[in-house]
C-alpha cells in the first residue's frame, strides 16, 4: 500500500524493527499518536488497551503489536455508523462548513463519487453573496457531472435557491440534491438564523436526508472549534474531512469522531475531482500503521 501523508508508518517503522517490546517502544507510539493528533485522551486510552493486549496475549514481539495496533485502531474507527442514507428521493444533502474548508470543492467531488453510482444530481448554489463563489460552484457541478440551480440575482434569499433547487430535481426525477451554503463566520447569529430557514423551506418539500460538515484536517481540533456553531444547530448527521493529502493528522479523523459523537462519513484527499472516497476503517487503519 502506498504511503499517505497522514501515515504514521514512517514515524512506527522504528519501532516495529527492534527485536523486543520495551519502554521505549511505548513511549514512541504515544508520540507517534500525539503528532498524528489523536489528542491526549485517545492516545492515552489507545496506549492502555494496546498494554493490555500485549500482556495478554504474552507476546514481546513488535509484529504483534503492529497487527493489534491496526485491530485496535480499526475497532475505534468502525464505533460509529458511517453509511450515507441517501434513499428518499430526492435524497437532499445540506452541505455545510465555515469558509475556505472546501466546501465548494467537496460537492463537485461528491456529485463526482455519487455519479459513479448512477446517481443523477443537481446543486443548489445557496451562497448566493458572491458571485464569484457561484461561479466557482457552477464549475465544479460542471465536472462533477451535475445540473446547477443558481440564484436568479445576487444576494437573492438562500432559501429560496435551496426551494427551487429541490423544484428542480422534483420536475426533472434527478435523485440527489446538494446544497452548498454560506459559510461565514462573521455574523454566527444570522448565519444560523439563515441554515435553519434554509432547512425549514426545504423541509416544506422534502425530508433533509444528510448534513454534512466539512472540517479541514490541516487545522485539526481548531477547525472543530470554529465549526462549533454548525455542530450545535445546524443538526450535522456526517462529517467530511478535507485535506489529508496535506497533512501529517491523520489521528484528527478519530479524534473528531469521538469528540463530536458524528461519524466521519467522507475523506477528502485531493484537489482533483476524484479525490474523495468513503471511510472505510479497516482500509484507513491499516494505511495509517504501514
Ligand atoms: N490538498 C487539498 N486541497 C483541497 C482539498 N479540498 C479542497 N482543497 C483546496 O482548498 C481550497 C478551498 O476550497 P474551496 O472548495 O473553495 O473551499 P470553500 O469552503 O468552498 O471556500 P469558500 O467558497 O471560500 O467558502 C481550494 O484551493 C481547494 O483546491 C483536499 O482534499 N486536498
Amino acid at each position: 500500500m502506498a504511503e499517505n501523508p497522514w501515515s504514521l508508518g514512517r514515524a512506527l517503522r522504528g519501532m516495529f524493527v527492534k527485536p523486543t517490546i520495551d519502554e521505549t517502544t511505548w513511549d514512541d507510539l504515544e508520540a507517534a499518536l500525539i503528532t498524528a493528533d489523536f489528542g491526549p485522551d485517545i492516545t492515552e486510552r489507545i496506549v492502555e488497551e494496546l498494554r493490555e493486549k500485549v500482556d495478554r496475549f504474552r507476546t514481546t514481539d513488535p509484529r504483534d503489536l503492529k497487527r493489534m495496533l491496526v485491530e485496535t485502531l480499526e475497532e475505534h474507527f468502525a464505533k460509529f455508523d458511517r453509511t450515507l442514507k441517501l434513499t428518499e428521493r430526492p435524497a437532499v444533502v445540506l452541505v455545510v462548513g465555515v469558509n475556505g474548508v472546501g466546501k465548494t470543492t467537496t460537492i463537485g467531488k461528491f456529485a463526482k463519487f455519487l455519479q459513479r453510482y448512477g446517481r443523477s444530481v443537481v446543486v443548489g448554489a445557496a451562497d448566493t453573496f458572491r458571485a464569484a463563489a457561484v461561479d466557482q460552484l457552477a464549475t465544479w457541478a460542471e465536472r462533477g457531472g451535475a445540473a446547477i440551480v443558481r440564484p436568479q440575482q445576487e444576494g437573492q434569499d438562500p432559501a429560496s435557491v435551496a426551494y427551487q433547487t429541490i423544484e428542480y430535481a422534483n420536475r426533472t426525477g434527478t435523485e440527489i440534491v446538494l446544497v452548498d451554503t454560506a459559510g461565514r463566520l462573521h455574523t454566527k447569529g444570522g448565519l444560523m438564523d439563515e441554515l435553519s430557514k434554509i432547512r425549514r423551506v426545504i423541509e416544506k418539500q422534502a425530508p433533509i436526508s444528510e448534513v454534512l460538515l466539512v472540517l479541514d484536517a490541516t487545522t485539526g481540533q481548531n477547525g472543530v472549534m470554529q465549526a462549533q456553531a454548525f455542530l450545535e444547530h445546524a443538526g450535522v448527521t456526517g462529517l467530511v474531512i478535507t485535506k489529508l493529502d496535506g497533512s501529517a493528522k491523520g489521528g484528527f479523523v478519530l479524534a473528531v469522531q469521538e469528540r463530536t459523537g458524528i461519524p466521519v462519513k467522507l475523506l477528502g484527499q485531493g484537489e482533483g475531482i476524484g479525490d474523495l472516497t468513503g471511510f472505510t476503517p479497516h482500509v484507513f487503519a491499516a494505511s495509517l500503521v504501514e
